[in-house]
């Protein structure tokens, strides 16, 4: 049996190699260079093309995803989800909405497919109906994320997705040295989503990692 390569060069070539062999289309090119204007990072390619699959083997109807930014994360789920799916996303700011509204359109999706709401998700979540859900996805930093794990677990229908993205806090997880905030949370999100009797959970390394749990 072929001993286990960890050597770090050979990673990094293996992930630069999964994260680019689909490369961007140009609606996700044109989110992408909206997102540099805006100054904000979109999921990367790598997770874009995760987050089709992903919605794909839910056969995903019902979405939410917190943190719209440019739509390159909703565009991916959406592609994946099913025909008929509508995609809940929330983001606090306009600015970000208006751009995921250019993307969605350059994306031909019908309007009724995405219920775009502006808001704080931690006031937004709570009223999201419990057990309805196929996916929750979440990509909005680590300030808020206890509060929005634990609504989305209330969210998931039986066999739905959560997944979380940037779970390794841009490669400082697991470096035990590093004791930042967000890197702490992230740690403990993980503990708490692998512990949780009602999740069957994974980290994944895809772009700055992505930690999927399903619902029992
Ligand atoms: C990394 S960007 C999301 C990128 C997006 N998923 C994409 O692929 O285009 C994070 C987004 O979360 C939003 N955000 C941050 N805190 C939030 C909160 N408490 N509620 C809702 N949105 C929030 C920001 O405005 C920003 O647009």
């Amino acid at each position: 049996m072929k001993a286990l390569n960890t050597s770090p060069t050979a990673k990094h070539t293996s992930w630069a190699y999964a994260e680019q062999h689909l490369g961007d289309d140009p609606v996700l090119q044109a989110a992408r260079d909206l997102a540099f204007d805006l100054g904000i990072e979109p999921v990367s390619g790598g997770t874009a093309a995760t987050l089709t699959v992903l919605a794909a083997a839910v056969q995903a109807k019902t979405l939410v995803e917190v943190g719209t930014g440019v739509g390159v994360s909703g565009v991916s789920l959406l592609r994946g989800a099913q025909l008929e799916a509508i995609l809940t996303s929330i983001d606090v700011d306009p600015e970000h909405l208006h751009a995921a509204r250019t993307t969605f359109r350059h994306e031909q999706l019908p309007a009724r497919r995405t219920r775009l709401i502006t808001g704080h998700a931690e006031e937004v979540l709570p009223r999201l109906a419990t057990g309805s859900y196929d996916l929750v996805l979440l990509d909005a930093g680590t300030e808020n994320l206890p509060t929005f794990t634990a609504e989305s677990i209330r969210m998931l229908a039986p066999g739905g997705l959560l997944i979380i993205n940037d779970a390794l806090d841009q490669d400082q997880v697991p470096r035990p040295a590093v004791r930042e905030e967000s890197t702490q949370t992230m740690r403990e999100t993980e503990r708490l989503l692998r512990e949780d009797d009602r999740l069957t959970t994974t980290l994944l390394g895809t772009g700055t990692g992505l930690l999927v749990a399903v619902r029992r």
